[in-house]
């Protein structure tokens, strides 16, 4: 007899819900509540940071150091927190990370998230390691438009596969399904390998493509160096191979420093993302949001600069604003939604997130994107 799975409470994993919970008012309360719903090893793999979590942690405390400045009595008569960004409507600045493997927190995963972004007019990154194709999240993105008469920018995030063929595969195959941008990821080619994923839940996209590990094998020769997941990590020339392979806006995640910024730039890509990868990737790393402005320097005022890691309240959203990104997105909360609602819990979330940035931006005097500044801020970042 197999036992029940259980949740890292011990407690056997409980069923999503068919309805949004009492009592969620925050994003942070999805999270509480999405314990009981993911078995306990998916939920490790999700929450964990890499190393000893300084990264995963300090991306939070960088937010929580800054400050606000309110400034009463603006006009908001006329408010809105619309922008078109690399020629896309976003009728607000948040937008779904590319999470992978979704199935591991709902059986619907990426077609609910998916879902659930059009209905609250939010973009999103589907990620080259969905559990569902990414020719079916584009269908079910196109039907839940259609449906709901919403729409929503759609990009699909890039892996580079080892060899060239299958990366110019997933190209065309995103192409052909009607994402509007790719978002190459660069900071997690190498990282610890994740945990055995359970039966049910794969890399829809990459069915016979395979794939480099790490060994683990103490004997062996090498341990990175001198491996074909070395030899054949991406490097700056992918990028300007990549360039060339697709007319889609090219957008390069996983930046934070000034100068991999303006050499993305210079190579062609049309944004960056500046992000640590939820600090999962390189304990010890820099928090996103104390690097931005910077990266806002040296990009000038006009590039798409947008931001992750740690993002979980509107005046988080505001606080990345201010100090020069676009739009943010937010990863780890898509999934503790989806594991207590599905559909309907991403949609919740979204409506809470944005919620909490309309009523900051209201107390802090800002009646569109543009006015909202460095000087709303007042800095006391630990050093
Ligand atoms: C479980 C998990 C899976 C992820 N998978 C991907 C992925 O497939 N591709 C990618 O570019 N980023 C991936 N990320 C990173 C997110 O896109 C994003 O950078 C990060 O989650 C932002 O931090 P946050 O979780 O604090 O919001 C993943 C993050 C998590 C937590």
């Amino acid at each position: 007899m197999t036992s029940a799975p259980t949740n890292c409470l011990d407690q056997p994993v409980q069923a999503p819900l068919s309805r949004i919970p009492a009592g969620i008012a925050c994003l942070a309360d999805y999270r509480l509540r999405a314990q009981y719903h993911v078995e306990a090893q998916a939920w490790a793999h999700m929450e964990s940071g890499a190393d000893q979590g300084l990264t995963l942690a300090h991306n939070r405390a960088a937010f929580d150091g800054i400050r606000l400045r309110p400034q009463p009595l603006a006009d908001l008569s006329q408010a809105s927190i619309r922008q078109t960004l690399l020629g896309q409507l976003l009728e607000w600045p948040v937008m779904l990370a590319p999470v992978a493997y979704q199935r591991l927190a709902h059986p619907e995963g990426e077609l609910a998230s998916v879902r659930a972004a059009m209905a609250m007019h939010t973009g999103m990154m589907a990620s080259t390691l969905s559990s569902h194709t990414l020719e079916d999240i584009a269908q079910a993105a196109s039907s839940a438009s259609q449906e709901l008469g919403r729409t929503a920018p759609l990009w699909f995030q890039l892996y580079s596969q080892p060899d060239p063929a299958h990366t110019l595969e997933l190209i065309e195959r995103a192409e052909r399904a009607g994402y509007q941008a790719l978002v190459w990821t660069i900071d997690a080619s190498i990282k610890r390998s994740s945990y055995p994923l359970p039966a049910g839940v794969e890399a829809a996209n990459l069915r016979n493509m395979p794939q480099h590990r790490q060994s683990g094998d103490l004997m062996s020769e090498h341990i990175l160096f001198g491996t074909p997941l070395a030899a054949q990590a991406p490097s700056w020339k992918d990028l300007q191979w990549l360039r060339q392979q697709t007319r889609l806006p090219l957008i390069v995640k996983g930046i934070l420093s000034p100068d991999a910024a303006r050499k993305a730039a210079d190579l062609g890509a049309d944004a960056v993302v500046v992000s640590n990868h939820g600090g999962r990737v390189l304990d010890g790393a820099v928090a996103p949001i104390e690097v931005l402005p910077e990266l806002r320097t040296a990009l000038g005022p006009q590039f798409p600069l947008l931001l992750d890691s740690g993002v979980r309240l509107g005046t988080d959203v505001f606080k990345a604003l201010a100090l020069g990104a676009n739009a943010v997105l937010v990863g780890r909360p898509q999934l503790h939604a989806l594991a207590v609602a599905g559909m309907l819990g991403v949609a919740h979330m979204l409506h809470l997130l944005r919620a909490e940035l309309e009523l900051s931006m209201a107390q802090m005097g800002c009646a569109t994107l543009e006015q909202i500044t460095p000087d709303h801020l007042h800095l006391t970042l630990s050093k």
